[in-house]
């Protein structure tokens, strides 16, 4: 696999006849009250992998959101998704490692496919634990009984150490998928002849992610300006002590993000002139988008969009930048009305030459608006895109090198 040569892939690996335990990342827009799909691209990534798994038997785990937000749901929309996509029935079991699970694994036959219940559903699988501690866990041992072999393909989820990612490559031998091969070799290219000037778009909700990508690429090198957008903009323009307003810092508060505000403000003490944050932006006042600068904007309404004012030296950054990652978008999207910000800057960023998008929703934006051949490459990873990024090792390869030494 390039340069991850230690890992092994399929083409190593003869799996026929053997039960698989294939962990993938089904992690979806959903509509939580109606159980639909929104977007099953990381359904359509992930098919080359179970297709060439047709001579073993392959049981699929994958999680759906985390605990506490409100698409954090069974996953009997999804088994049924992938049922359509793959044109064969897939067995949805309503259980993790269950004497009923392990009892229909054992009578499967090879070439079926089965879904496990979503894995987060068990807590020690929400845990940021080594290899080592996964490895005693409850999930991980009963899971492990179940399977021969264990293949990640879950790329979405490389930057997690939790136990089904690093645990099961301790106590079972381990290999990459055709969509983690595919994933590592396609940014490791980008990434190592990334022309300058880089810049990296972090936008959305996942704020301590991006705060955390944000310092790493500034301070190794990697960037050469940061550009703030969505949630992650509203926590940097909070340390620069505006008053974004009570819906805006409620939503901060609500996503557990509010010690966020003073690792910007030393990240922005550090590199004031590397980070832009649009001060320009759109409320919703009594209904209706209003644009104005950040300073005036009214303590009840909420921040939901770049302004246009704001949108200009996006664009003049974007413009002069030869290589932009772009992850997360730039406001409420789904509501028409502010959608205009992330519409633009995708717009932008899909003619920088290189240019590497990351993030689920913000690939379906893509997806949606006919922008995908634009694109360098699109990540079916958000957070792990981003950090596969900036250089580090993630868990999950990490695991998948420890496991291919320790099982050759
Ligand atoms: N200013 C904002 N206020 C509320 N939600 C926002 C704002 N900006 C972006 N969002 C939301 O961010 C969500 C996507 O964030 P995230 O999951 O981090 O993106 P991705 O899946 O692309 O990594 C979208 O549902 C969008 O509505
Ligand atoms: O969708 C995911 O992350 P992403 O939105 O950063 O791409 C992965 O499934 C990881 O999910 P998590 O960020 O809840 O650990």
């Amino acid at each position: 696999m390039g340069i991850y040569s230690k890992i092994k892939g399929l083409s190593d690996v003869d799996v026929s006849g053997k039960t698989v335990l294939l962990r993938v990342d089904f992690n979806s827009p959903i509509d939580p009250q109606a159980g639909v799909i929104l977007d099953d691209k990381r359904f359509r990534e992930h098919l080359y992998t179970i297709k060439a798994l047709d001579k073993a038997k392959t049981v699929i785990i994958t999680h759906q959101s985390r605990p506490g937000k409100k698409d954090f749901t069974s996953l009997y929309a999804h088994a049924q998704r992938l049922s359509e996509l793959l044109g064969k029935p897939v067995r949805f079991i309503d259980d993790i490692f269950g004497s009923y699970a392990q009892e229909f694994i054992k009578k499967a036959n090879i070439g079926d496919v089965i879904m496990l219940e979503n894995v987060r559903f068990n807590a020690e699988e929400n845990l940021k634990l080594s290899g080592e501690e996964s490895a005693k866990t409850v999930l991980i041992r009963n899971l492990a009984r179940m399977g021969d072999i264990f293949i990640n393909d879950a790329f979405g989820t490389a930057h997690r150490s939790q136990p089904t990612i690093v645990g099961l490559p301790e106590v079972l031998p381990a290999i990459a998928g055709l969509l983690m091969e595919r994933e590592v070799e396609n940014l490791s290219r980008v990434f190592q002849g990334a022309p300058r000037p880089v810049t990296f778009i972090l936008g959305g909700t996942k704020v301590d992610d991006s705060i955390d990508v944000a310092r790493h690429v500034l301070l190794n090198g990697i960037a050469d300006y940061v550009l703030a957008v969505g949630v992650v903009a509203n926590i940097f323009l909070a340390a620069k002590d505006f008053d974004i307003g009570k819906p805006s810092m409620d939503l901060i508060e609500q996503l557990g993000y509010t010690g966020q505000i003073e690792i910007a403000r030393s990240i922005l003490s550090q590199f004031n002139d590397k980070i832009v944050v649009p001060e320009h932006v759109a409320i919703k006042k009594d209904g209706v988008r209003v644009e104005m600068h950040v300073r005036d904007i009214p303590a009840d309404c909420p921040i939901l969009d770049l302004g246009s004012e704001g949108l200009i030296p996006c664009l003049d950054l974007i413009r002069s930048s030869r290589t932009v990652v772009l992850n997360g978008p730039a406001g409420l999207f789904e509501e028409s009305d502010y959608s205009f910000g992330t519409y633009e800057i995708i717009k932008a960023a899909a003619e920088a030459e290189f240019s590497v998008v990351g993030g689920g929703h913000t690939a379906a934006v893509i997806e949606k608006m006919g922008y995908d051949s634009r694109f360098t490459h699109i990540s079916t990873g958000g957070g792990a895109c981003i950090e596969f990024l900036t250089g580090k090792k993630l868990p999950a390869i990490a695991a998948l090198e420890k496991s291919s030494e320790r099982f050759a």
